[in-house]
Formats: C-alpha cells, sequence, structure tokens
C-alpha cells in the first residue's frame, strides 16, 4: 500500500500500526459511542443485530475455510472450536436481542443484506476461497480484534449499569474469552509469517485495511440504516 512502512516486528503489530488511524476513527462513531452510552436508538440497535446476524454466518463460514488451510491439528481444533462459538456465543447473543425485540430467530434471519453487509462478507468469502492461511488470519483479524478493543475500551470505563439497554453485548465483548480469539489469532499469524517475503506482506497488508475499513462502514451502516438504493 502506498503509506506501507518496513515491516519490522511482528506482522500483527506491523498491520496494526497501519490501520491504527481507521480503527481510532471507530471509538467516535456516533453508532459506538451511543452503544456505550446507551443512547443508541434501539431502532438502530434492532437493524445492526439483524445485519450482524447474517454477518456471523459468513463468518462461521470462513472459520470452516481456516480449517482446511491449516496443517496442525491445534490449529484444526481451535478453528473449529471458534466455528462452534460464533454459532453458541455470539449468534446467541443475537438471538436473545430478537426475542427482547419480539423477533423469531427466522424473522432474523429473514431480512435482506444490507450493502455494506454484502461486500464485507463476499470480500471474507474471495479471500478465503483462494488465500492461504495467512491471508485468512489477515481477513478475520479486525473483526475479532476491534470487538474486543471496542469492549475493552468500554469496560475501562466501568461495568455497565444493571439497567443499560446494551449491557449483553458490551459485556462479552469485554470478556477474556472474546480478547482470547484475537490474541491466539495474532500469534498464529505472526509465527507463519515469520518469513514472509515483501509480496506477501504487501497483500496481508491489503487485506488487514480493506477488513478494517468495512468494520467502520458496518457500524456507520447500521447508524444509517443503510437500504438499497434500488
Ligand atoms: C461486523 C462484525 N465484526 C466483528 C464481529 C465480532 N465477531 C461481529 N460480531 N460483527
Amino acid at each position: 500500500m502506498g503509506e506501507a512502512k518496513l515491516k519490522t516486528g511482528s506482522t500483527s503489530i506491523h498491520l496494526y500500526e497501519l490501520a491504527r488511524p481507521i480503527w481510532q476513527k471507530q471509538f467516535e462513531h456516533p453508532f459506538v459511542t451511543s452503544l456505550g452510552d446507551g443512547s443508541l436508538p434501539q431502532e438502530n440497535f434492532r437493524f445492526y443485530i439483524c445485519q450482524d446476524a447474517l454477518f456471523l454466518n459468513e463468518l462461521t463460514k470462513i472459520f470452516g475455510y481456516a480449517t482446511t488451510r491449516s496443517q496442525q491439528l491445534a490449529h484444526m481444533e481451535r478453528f473449529g472450536e471458534l466455528l462452534l462459538n460464533t454459532i453458541r456465543v455470539e449468534q446467541e447473543l443475537h438471538r436473545s436481542y430478537a426475542q427482547r425485540f419480539g423477533m423469531s430467530p427466522e424473522e432474523m434471519l429473514s431480512v435482506e443484506m444490507a450493502p455494506t453487509n454484502y461486500a464485507y462478507t463476499s470480500h471474507l468469502h474471495a479471500v478465503a476461497s483462494v488465500g492461504t492461511l495467512p491471508e485468512i488470519i489477515t481477513a478475520i483479524l479486525p473483526c475479532a480484534w476491534i470487538y474486543a478493543e471496542v469492549g475493552k475500551y468500554f469496560s475501562s470505563q466501568g461495568t455497565p449499569a444493571s439497567d443499560h439497554p446494551y449491557r449483553d453485548w458490551l459485556l462479552t465483548y469485554s470478556s477474556d474469552d472474546f480478547e482470547q480469539v484475537g490474541a491466539w489469532l495474532r500469534q498464529v499469524l505472526d509465527e507463519s509469517t515469520i518469513h514472509a517475503d515483501d509480496m506477501e506482506i504487501s497483500r496481508l497488508e491489503k487485506i488487514f485495511i480493506t477488513s478494517s475499513r468495512y468494520e467502520w462502514m458496518f457500524w456507520d451502516m447500521a447508524w444509517r440504516q443503510e437500504q438499497w438504493p434500488v
């Protein structure tokens, strides 16, 4: 990428430094700030939850791809766990919010994917269908890492009050378990790219920046309740 610096330390830190200005903007986005202080209108949160349920369906499949590119049994096992946890923990969180909003799981999943969500999940599928294991990890790393950063940021401001409307969401993403997912992905990426050449690193940079941009755009999509224009 134009702004790329020579990679000196670990790959994950290099990518993080590159994407930092994009990540910083997430903390300032009105969807994120109002999610944290509880003032986010329920309509926006409902839109987000429905779209995110569709996103998580696709993310689950990406973990399946990662399993097929793994050579180590321990990696296959962990990707398999991540696949199941995405369904059991994150999708369950969404189902419980949908229930509070009077929606069945089927209704939640019957909404149409918004343009940004479609573009983001298409990007993940494009990388996963032909990419190497480091490329797949790089594509999904912002997804795990940014949410853990957002969760940590809010938890540093104190435990959400018992009547905070988005308390369960905040507690899920500030949990140690969630933090561990990003940490493990970073470790595998760093180990598997120790000897990567400039071309490989440059490909990872593009993938990481693209996913980071889509993470910002996902909040923005939910803030605008984005629809297909025609
Ligand atoms: C769009 C998006 N990005 C990341 C996550 C956290 N797995 C999520 N639930 N949704």
